[in-house]
Formats: structure tokens, sequence, C-alpha cells
């Protein structure tokens, strides 16, 4: 069952302090997602591949294009209003960055409870999960209750991809997620991100790894200047664009 179809994506920023010039992010990205699929987005820097997901979540406006969601609805994300991408965030699509969003004054633990209990579980249920996406991640459990603000980079990473599977949503969408962590914390993301896949989810990743993309990825999405290059599968990557 596909649960993305991205038509003629494209994404042009006005950049107001060169004269307004328009820069391209993005033209006419089309491909789709299966459930249950890891799909990579690999390509140099500047490609396009941090566009993309911000256009899938709706943290850019795309310019043009159709970006369509199989829920229970069919919703076409690139158009619908606020309030439709609002109610979709988090249960049916996640999304996290390399970089923690910090939540002055909140320790790890409920960082990380807080997508659930914003959907309303319970407080000590969401912290119950919580702690185990830390273990999972080898987060010292001496850190579960002070602030991230003080946690070493590959701890903040964690704490932000536990954070983002805590909800266990249907799409997950993932940038650069693991360039923090060392080999030991990075084979443990993976795990979760498989254990994630095994339960249905689908990931669409940009990772700076390429150990991470031949572990986990189905396929691949290699796009250059803004433009789809190719649309392989895992076992035709060579790897060579990955930055
Ligand atoms: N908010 C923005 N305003 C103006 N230009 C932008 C904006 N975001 C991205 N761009 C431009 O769009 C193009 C694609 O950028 P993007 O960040 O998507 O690339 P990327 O492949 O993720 O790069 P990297 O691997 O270096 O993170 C670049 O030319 C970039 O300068």
């Amino acid at each position: 069952m596909t649960v993305l179809s991205v038509e003629g994506l494209s994404k042009t920023f006005d950049v107001h302090v060169l004269d307004d010039t328009q820069v391209v992010g993005l033209d006419g990205v089309s491909f789709n997602v299966r459930e249950g699929e890891f799909l990579a987005v690999v390509g140099e820097s500047g490609s396009g591949k941090s566009s993309l997901l911000k256009c899938l979540y709706r943290t850019y406006d795309p310019t043009d294009g159709r970006v369509v969601y199989h829920g229970d609805d069919e919703v076409d994300l690139a158009t619908c209003d606020d309030r439709t991408v609002m109610a979709l965030r988090g249960t049916a699509i996640g999304y996290t960055s390399q970089f923690l969003n910090e939540i002055p004054r909140v320790p790890a633990v409920d960082v990380v409870a807080r997508p659930l209990v914003e959907q309303g579980t319970p407080a000590e249920t969401a912290r119950g999960r919580a702690r185990e996406l830390l273990q999972a991640l080898s987060v010292p459990a001496e850190l579960w209750d002070a602030y991230p603000a003080t946690f070493s980079g590959g701890e903040r990473q964690r704490v932000n991809l536990a954070q983002a599977l805590a909800p266990d949503p249907d799409l997950l969408l993932l940038d650069e997620p693991t360039s923090a962590l060392d080999p030991e914390t990075r084979r443990e993301a993976i795990d979760l991100l498989e254990t994630a896949l095994g339960q249905g989810t689908t990931v669409i990743g940009v990772f700076h790894d390429t150990d991470v993309v031949a572990a986990v990825a189905d396929r691949v999405v290699v796009l250059d200047e803004g433009r789809i290059q190719a649309v392989l599968p895992i076992e035709e990557f060579d790897g060579e664009v990955v930055r």
C-alpha cells in the first residue's frame, strides 16, 4: 500500500537579502513510498534533502506540486489547511532534525514523553515509554531527570530520536538524526529504527553515514540540484553521492 505520493514537488526560495533572488530548493520531485518501507534521501550538500523533508512535514510551504498522504483520509500535505497539518503531526507523521528543540528546564524523560502526553497518554505511562527508549539508546540513567541543555551533542541527538519514536508515528521523517553518534550508539539507533520498521512504520530519512543507509534503506532517492537523479533499490546504490 502506498503511504505517500509525491508529485511534481517544487520549492523556490525568495532570498530578500539577495535582492529577492530566487533559489531553487526542489524542482519537480516525484516518488512514492510504500507502507513499512525505508526510503533514504541522498545527494550532495545543497541538493535539496532538508528542503524535501521540510516540504513533506509542511515546515516549508511547497511552491508547486502535491504530497498526497494516504492515511484514514487522503490529504494533500502541500495544500491542506494548517489545522489538518497539526492534527497529522505526532501520531501520523513525525519529524526530527539533527538538533534537539530545547525546552528550558524540562528533564530529558519529559522531553521524550511530551508528544505522548500531548496526545492524552497519562504522564506516568508516557514516562515509562520514554525511559524504555532512553535505555535502548544508552542514555545514562542519571541523565534522564537532567536538562538536555547540558548534554553532549550525541546525548541530545539520542533524546531527539527517542522523542520522534515515542508516539510510534505511521510515517517518520528523519533529517540526519545520527550525525553526532559514535558507531555503538548509531548501531542502537539503527536497531530501534528496525524495530519501528518491523511494526509497520514508514521512514523517509537523510543520513550522513553510508553504513546507516546500507543497513536500513530499501530504496534510495538521489537528489541533484533539487531534481531527482535516480530512485534505486538499495542493492544498486554504490554510496558515492552521500556527502
Ligand atoms: N530557508 C531557505 N532560504 C533560502 N534558501 C534556502 C533555504 N533552505 C534551503 N535553501 C537553499 O535550497 C538549496 C537546498 O538546500 P537544502 O538545505 O535542502 O540542501 P541539503 O541537501 O539538505 O544540504 P546539506 O546536505 O548541506 O544539509 C540550497 O541552495 C539552499 O541554499
